[in-house]
């Protein structure tokens, strides 16, 4: 076995160190030669400006914009140098094939090195062919899919590093695929502000996941903490390696529940060498489809109204917007308007005259465009087609009376009304209910976007090729038929329906796999961000599923049991003074309701720079104490949390119950939670 032992592992350590450094060095000098290359050209054509001609200034500009480009290139080449330098690589495998019967050694780190004299790899790609074998399989007979076919062979050894600041801590050698101590080890650590990459320690399934290239649409379900985002990252990342021909960053967007969160997921795919993707939430891109229309409540001022049982009928009117078949009535809504709101009329104008009949057929062969487009087309063969009495063709301002009587003919103009008649039409008016004048609910936000589609017809935007939504609990069926209208390309959906934060218009995977009846679905069931205590803890709170813990442990969960408000928020000022005193980074106090948040902030506010309010304005995740609202701390995770105010009035119902669960499996390493009087009934 090549460097068999671990004296020999330290040598080639040191070999590869050497070979980065050099690499690094003349890197370096590359960097600083067309930084002056650069600065030089700009002079030269400055100083000559008025004795070059267009055509030399343009020839220059080319020039110096190119050895930019290379410049570029060339930074961050050194910043992936610079980062190998720290840990070279976290793992070997050690493969012989028929062809080759001595065992070659396989070293993979986050990027590839190839040592420039021999050519040789001395560090591959975690995402490259032969590093499958790493995550996939344990020694014994092993395959992988190179670009010339599948290679078969075995897996003679396997090892795992930890190397930091360029030295190594401990190599570990195991026939399994990834050793669970390596793992314990790095699920033990402390949090820290951004999410981190799990290069090192990507389990099977979550690689199986990383590597899937033919789904159109792929659907991770997943319990909290199963690593869904992560792996979600981990694979744009594998894509853009895969495809890096044809498929770049800025084609792929995430649909991200709060800016908070693209903030602390922000970090991975620069890590990962690759530049970050663009991001978007869904009111984001409502705001613009709905621009001139009306103004909407946003998501999280639904979740609130409803948290404070504002309006009784707000429940029934989500519930009803949140199912299935109310898309398929909004579209039997878009058949029954194509019949029923033309109403064409005879149109007598000076010098020529069109029957009602002949404009009705043209508006009906054109009935696969949307309305707007369907009239005007109308409109335009009307004209096109007539003449005059005397068999002249119509003038301009015949032809726009033309258009404008024709347009006049269909009952609604507006998107608005359109969407209020679908109402009047279902027999139920008072299932929509305007909150102000041109503000509407939430909850009407994305059928009155289909409707206006259906009107005004949508242009499908094709820069986006990969499209990332996380949650997708979140979502209803309306807003995911908005958004393959929106982006008709490859998506990745990952979600776990356990953590809804609005129970009234969450989706089930049973529901999102009917709308993607294509789609690949993965689960994943193991759990890694907590210890078992805590998701056992969470586990009694919600039933069912297929949840299984890592075997991580740590101190139970406690349930702190106050006299008076008062005290409870002495309580949580105790927990946050030890969270201060010990090591750990992040401490979340995590409440149900904005309101509630606010007040522990307030009373903790003695503690100043440690104590952050993460609010929904809020746009970044920071380290110290957090105090925040269960829907904001959706996706995020604390070494330590705690949950105040959890007794029987305030955590009472399904919803509570859901938002309590997300509070909960938000917690790393301890969990703590308070309470004044009864306890609430969903606590274990
Ligand atoms: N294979 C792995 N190796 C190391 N850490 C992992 C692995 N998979 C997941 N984790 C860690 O588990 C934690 C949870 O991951 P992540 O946030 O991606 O999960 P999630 O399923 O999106 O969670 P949730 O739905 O609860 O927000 C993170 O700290 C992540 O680094």
């Amino acid at each position: 076995m090549r460097n068999g032992k671990e004296s020999e592992e330290r040598e080639y350590l040191a070999h590869v160190q050497k070979e980065l450094q050099r690499t690094l060095v003349e890197l370096e000098g590359k960097v600083s030669d067309s930084y002056r290359d650069i600065i030089e050209a700009k002079k030269y054509l400055w100083v000559n400006m008025a004795q070059l001609d267009a055509a030399e200034r343009a020839a220059n500009r080319v020039d110096i914009s190119l050895s930019i480009d290379a410049g570029e290139k060339t930074v961050a080449r050194l910043q992936k140098i610079r980062k190998l330098l720290g840990s070279p690589y976290f793992g070997r495998v050690d493969f012989r094939t028929k062809r080759q019967p001595d065992a070659g050694a396989y070293y993979i780190g986050i990027h590839s090195f190839v040592e420039e004299e021999s050519q040789h790899h001395l560090i591959y790609d975690w995402r490259s062919p032969v590093a499958s074998l790493f995550y996939d399989y344990e020694t014994g007979p092993a395959s992988y899919l190179a670009p010339a076919g599948i290679v078969d062979g075995e897996i003679t050894a396997k090892r795992q590093y930890k190397i930091k600041n360029g030295v190594l801590e401990y190599m570990i050698e195991s026939s399994m695929n990834i050793h669970d101590d390596v793992l314990q080890k790095e699920l033990s650590s402390t949090s820290d502000e951004k999410m981190k990459n799990i290069v090192a320690t990507i389990q099977q399934e979550q690689n199986a996941i990383i590597r899937n290239e033919n789904a159109n649409e792929l659907i991770i379900q997943g319990a909290a903490g199963s690593g869904k985002t992560s792996v979600a990252l981990h694979r744009v990342a594998y894509l853009l390696y895969r495809y890096k021909e044809t498929l770049r960053s800025s084609d792929i967007l995430i649909i991200s529940p709060n800016k908070v969160f693209s903030d602390y997921i922000s970090n991975v795919l620069p890590e990962l060498g690759e530049e970050k993707i663009m991001e978007a939430g869904m009111e984001e891109l409502a705001e613009k489809e709905l621009a001139g229309v009306c103004r909407f409540q946003t998501f999280y001022e639904q979740v609130e109204e409803l948290l404070n049982g504002e309006d009784p009928g707000s429940a029934e009117r989500i519930r009803y917007k949140a199912r299935r078949e109310f898309v398929l009535e909004l579209e039997a809504f878009m058949s029954y308007a194509d019949k029923h709101f033309f109403e064409p009329v005879d149109i007598l104008m000076d010098r020529v005259q069109l029957p009602a009949h002949e404009i009705c057929s043209v508006y009906e062969r054109n009935m696969q465009l949307p309305v707007k487009q369907r009239l005007e087309k109308t409109a335009l063969l009307l004209a096109v087609g007539a003449r005059t009495d005397d068999g002249e063709r119509l003038t301009k301002s015949e032809t726009n009376k033309i258009k404008t009587a024709v347009k006049k003919m269909y009952k609604f103009q507006q998107p608005l009304g359109l969407y209020k008649a679908f109402y009047a039409h279902a027999n139920q008016p008072e299932l929509f209910k305007m909150k102000g004048k041109g503000l509407i609910e939430y909850a009407d936000v994305f059928p009155l976007i289909y409707l206006k589609m259906y009107l005004e017809g949508s242009s499908p935007n094709d820069r986006v090729r990969h499209l990332l939504v996380d949650e997708m609990q979140d979502y209803t069926p309306v807003q995911y038929a908005v958004l393959s209208r929106w982006f008709p390309c490859k998506k990745t959906i990952l979600g776990d329906s356990k953590q809804s934060v609005n129970v009234y218009s969450s989706s089930t995977l049973q529901t999102i796999k009917t709308i993607f009846p294509q789609a690949d679905i993965i689960e994943l069931s193991k759990s890694y961000r907590s210890t078992r205590e805590i998701m056992e803890f969470a586990k009694e709170i919600q039933p069912g599923g297929t949840m299984i813990p890592i075997d991580r442990h740590g101190e139970p969960p406690r349930i702190l049991s106050c006299d008076s408000h008062e005290q409870e928020l002495d309580m949580l000022r105790k927990l946050s003074q030890s969270f201060l005193e010990s090591d750990y980074h992040t401490m979340g106090i995590i409440c149900k309701t904005r309101a509630q948040a606010r007040q522990v902030y307030d009373a903790l506010k003695h503690l100043q720079e440690h104590v952050h309010l993460l609010d929904f304005e809020s746009e970044q995740f920071r380290e110290g104490i957090t105090v925040t609202c269960s829907h904001m701390a959706k996706g995020l995770e604390f070494d330590q949390v705690a949950i105040p105010f959890v007794n029987a009035a305030c955590y009472r119902s399904e919803m509570d119950r859901s938002l309590l669960y997300i509070a909960c499996t938000r917690a790393m390493h301890a969990l703590a939670i308070t309470h004044t009087g009864r306890k609430s009934p969903w606590l274990p």
